[in-house]
């Protein structure tokens, strides 16, 4: 059998005018595993509220982030999947979960490619229903439908893989060598609570509270507040951060529903509020600067510090194309096998 690689990522609108916003946004959001609630419900929220506002002021904010090649998230995903490709021997496609660059597009890229063994990375250090889960979900109903002669393995989430702790710290550390800062923030992207309680494989540990996220337990292989704890204590660890000098958000809350907390914008303009000049943040939670990244942290989430007292606020940026970040997805290019009919370890 001939092995690829479907690198997969969450996508952009087309364009930052609101039309294709919208487009964008109405793929992602009827997406039942993003706002997992009944369709007519969803429709009702998304098709008769959201998106007869959201899009303009979306598109805004991507205007504000946009580059001359295009959205940020897809010029990085691009780079990476380059840098990789002059690694291996091995076909790299490059896909997006929503938007134009389709999971579709990306399987027949490699089927034209002569590959029928393919390993699908979704760039989630953390498992999430919406984002994880709902590749996985849509690559097997296209195997099924279009592609029923592949072998299709999915990489799980990589949250507390030695060699990504490893370079994710570094990138920290490099940043942040000749700077002074009070606080590190770790700002993850939200979800619903809901969404934690639902993948809860055992059906009674997630609590939400102090306690159950750092009590072992097998529902943390589909809990993402787990995950993304673990990946701020494995990194804290690794930089020796002392107690007290850095700590966890959650950003990009929508809608009414209790999400994870604290949110981020109340925590910078707390850690103002309270005295910090100079803090902080990464945002581990995305493996390429996007819109979340350049756009809600770099520019809101500083207006929120200094306008609450703050002085120096600095973001660490993604990861993104380093050479040692394409190093380590090549690594596991290299060495993944299959575990079980859909599950890969690197
Ligand atoms: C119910 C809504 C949302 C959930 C749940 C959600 C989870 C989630 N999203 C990411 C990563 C990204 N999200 C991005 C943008 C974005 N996310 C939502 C909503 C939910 N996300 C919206 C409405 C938007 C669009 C932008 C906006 O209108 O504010 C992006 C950026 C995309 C880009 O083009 O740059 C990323 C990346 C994760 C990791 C996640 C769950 C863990
Ligand atoms: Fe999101
Ligand atoms: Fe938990």
């Amino acid at each position: 059998m001939k092995k690829g690689v479907l690198l997969v990522n969450l996508g952009s609108p087309d364009s930052t005018d609101p039309k294709d916003v919208k487009k964008y946004l109405d793929e992602f959001l009827m997406d039942p595993r993003v706002i997992d609630v009944p369709f007519w419900l969803r429709s009702f929220i998304v098709r008769g509220i959201i998106l007869n506002t959201r899009p303009k002021k979306s598109a805004e904010a991507y205007e504000k982030i946009w580059w001359k090649e295009g959205s940020p998230l897809i010029v990085i995903s691009e780079r990476l999947q380059k840098k990789i490709q002059q690694k291996t021997t091995a076909p790299i496609a490059l896909a997006m979960r929503y938007g134009s660059m389709t999971l579709k597009k990306g399987l027949q890229e490699l089927v034209d490619k002569g590959v029928d063994d393919i390993l699908v990375i979704p760039l989630y250090p953390q498992f999430a229903m919406a984002t994880t889960e709902t590749i996985d979900v849509k690559i097997e109903e296209l195997r099924k439908e279009f592609f029923p002669q592949l072998q299709i393995a999915s990489l799980p989430a990589f949250y507390n893989k030695p060699e990504y702790i490893e370079v994710l710290s570094k990138s920290i550390s490099e940043k942040l060598k000749n700077i002074e800062y009070e606080h590190l923030l770790f700002s993850y992207h939200g979800v619903p609570e809901r969404h934690i309680y639902k993948r809860d494989v055992t059906k009674s540990h997630c609590k939400i509270d102090g306690t159950c996220c750092v009590t072992p337990s097998p529902a943390h292989q589909f809990c993402y507040r787990h995950q993304c704890l673990q990946t701020t204590a494995l990194v804290a660890e690794k930089l020796n951060l002392k107690p007290g000098t850095y700590s966890n958000a959650f950003q990009s809350r929508l809608g009414f529903d209790p999400w994870l907390k604290p949110p981020t914008d109340r925590t910078i303009e707390r850690l103002a509020l309270e005295g910090t000049k100079k803090m902080a943040i990464v945002t581990p939670a995305f493996v390429s600067d996007c819109l979340e990244t350049l756009e809600e942290i770099a520019m809101e989430g500083q207006e929120i510090f200094h306008e609450a007292g703050g002085k120096e606020f600095t973001v660490v940026p993604c990861l993104n194309d380093r050479d040692d970040w394409a190093e380590i997805l090549t690594g596991w290019i290299d060495r993944w096998r299959i575990v079980d009919t859909k599950t890969a370890i690197a």
